[in-house]
């Protein structure tokens, strides 16, 4: 039997899916076996990978979340285009069958598939409907734009319906990255760096600041209540220690399975920006496959691929975890099967995704070592909410000291 690796960086209820379609494929054939690894948090998992790939002993398959995507394209050599890998297990990669935001997301400019889209995501609005019957507000229809969050988070603070409004996982892809897109505001020059390496970092203007400065404010009696850098802030939002929480569709099995009577409303947006709701960027991760490995693993690596790609796989994983469906028949057979007439809020993160065609505020975004710039604006972040700096000197500071990084990366 061939073994093959794959670290990745599921918790809770999503690891309980990685352990189960490993299991399932391994019953499924006898040549080949996936060994699932948990590596720690998405930048943990991304930093072992380089370690393990410079010792020259790396994993066959590592989920590489979002903004490692311009690492990994770096990484020439190091990795093996998903489009050749499926190519030598005698398939094709079909790209018209993938949802079409995120097959751009993890091509090369040329069009050729570097990663495997394993689990793709978009940010919503969950809200604990029980705190919001204790605070008066309206269960069956959540705030849609911030202002309305923060009213209701006040709200629920003041009420004594729970100790925090509101928390959110991930300030940097859903505050920034998120937030730019889905008010159709700028994050970066030339396309949010997707049209040149040599771009720059420009979200210090007003609404950003305006944004982070109300998130600073009512940090302060505990209104807002922070988590951690990544998806730390949902442990806070499954405790039921606060009423609204913004994180990614993907985190949706973990709240399933805690039990709670929650409701899912659409990413918050500012009615003032112009075009907004535009478009949410995907998120989550893909399955990068390192160089080096011989023919034998690489069909293993393909038959796997080949296995995740299946209509009923895609359909069950887009159920179970939240995480989109990212082939468009999974899409359709979901639809089809009346499970969104059934959730109609199932569906919300595959419309933010799809329901308007992107500007150039929201193709994606790509800079060179974005997982640097993330700890970057997260430590000023974490200055400002301590109450240090106010929310326009920590973004000034985190574009200054972005910018400079970038300009250091690309050998300027
Ligand atoms: O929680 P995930 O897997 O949807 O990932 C969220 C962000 O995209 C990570 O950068």
């Amino acid at each position: 039997v061939t073994e093959i690796s794959w670290w990745h960086a599921m918790t809770g209820a999503n690891n309980e899916v990685v352990e189960t379609l490993s299991k399932e494929f391994n019953e499924s054939q006898s040549e080949y076996k996936v060994v699932p690894v948990f590596k720690g948090t998405y930048p943990e998992t991304l930093n072992a990978g380089i370690a393990a790939f410079r010792a020259k002993q790396p994993p066959h398959i590592m989920q590489v979340f979002d903004v490692g995507t311009g690492v990994m394209m770096g990484a020439e050599g190091a990795v093996k285009p998903v489009a050749e890998i499926l190519s030598m297990g005698g398939k094709a990669f079909d790209k018209s069958q993938y949802l079409p935001g995120i097959v751009a997301y993890y091509s090369k400019p040329d069009g050729t598939m570097l990663s495997f889209p394993y689990n793709s995501s978009s940010p919503v609005l969950y809200y604990n409907k029980d705190i919001f019957q204790k605070a008066g507000l309206d269960t069956e229809n959540p705030p849609k734009t911030w202002p309305e969050v923060f009213e209701a988070a006040k709200k629920i603070k003041t009420s004594g319906a729970a100790s925090c409004g509101y928390t959110s996982t991930w300030l940097t892809w859903i505050g920034l990255e998120n937030f730019a897109a889905w008010n159709n505001l700028q994050y970066g020059t030339n396309e949010n760096g997707l049209g040149s390496t040599d771009s720059q970092l420009t979200f210090n203007t007003p609404m950003f600041v305006n944004h982070f400065q109300q998130i600073a404010d009512l940090a302060k009696d505990g209104t807002f209540k922070y988590g951690g850098r990544t998806s730390e802030a949902k442990q806070i939002f499954l405790a039921g220690e606060c009423g609204l929480f913004t994180e990614s569709s993907g985190g949706l099995g973990d709240i399933v399975k805690s039990g709670m009577n929650y409701g899912i409303g659409q990413l918050p947006y500012y009615p003032d920006a112009e075009g907004a709701p535009q478009n949410t960027i995907p998120g989550g991760a893909s399955l990068w496959v390192f160089g080096g490995k011989s023919d034998e693993e690489y069909k293993g690596v393909a038959a796997f691929f080949e296995f995740l790609s299946q209509t009923e796989i895609q359909s069950r994983l887009h159920q179970v975890s939240g995480y989109l469906p990212v082939t468009m028949a999974a899409y359709e057979a979901t639809k089809a099967s009346g499970f969104y007439e059934k959730n109609p809020a199932r569906e919300i993160p595959i419309q933010q995704m799809l329901g308007k065609a992107p500007t150039a505020n929201s193709k994606g975004v790509r800079f060179i070592n974005l997982p640097q710039l993330r700890d970057i604006q997260n430590e000023e972040f974490e200055k400002m909410l301590a109450g240090e700096q106010t929310a326009q000197q920590a973004l000034d500071n985190a574009v200054t000291r972005g910018n400079a990084a970038i300009q250091e990366a690309i050998g300027n």
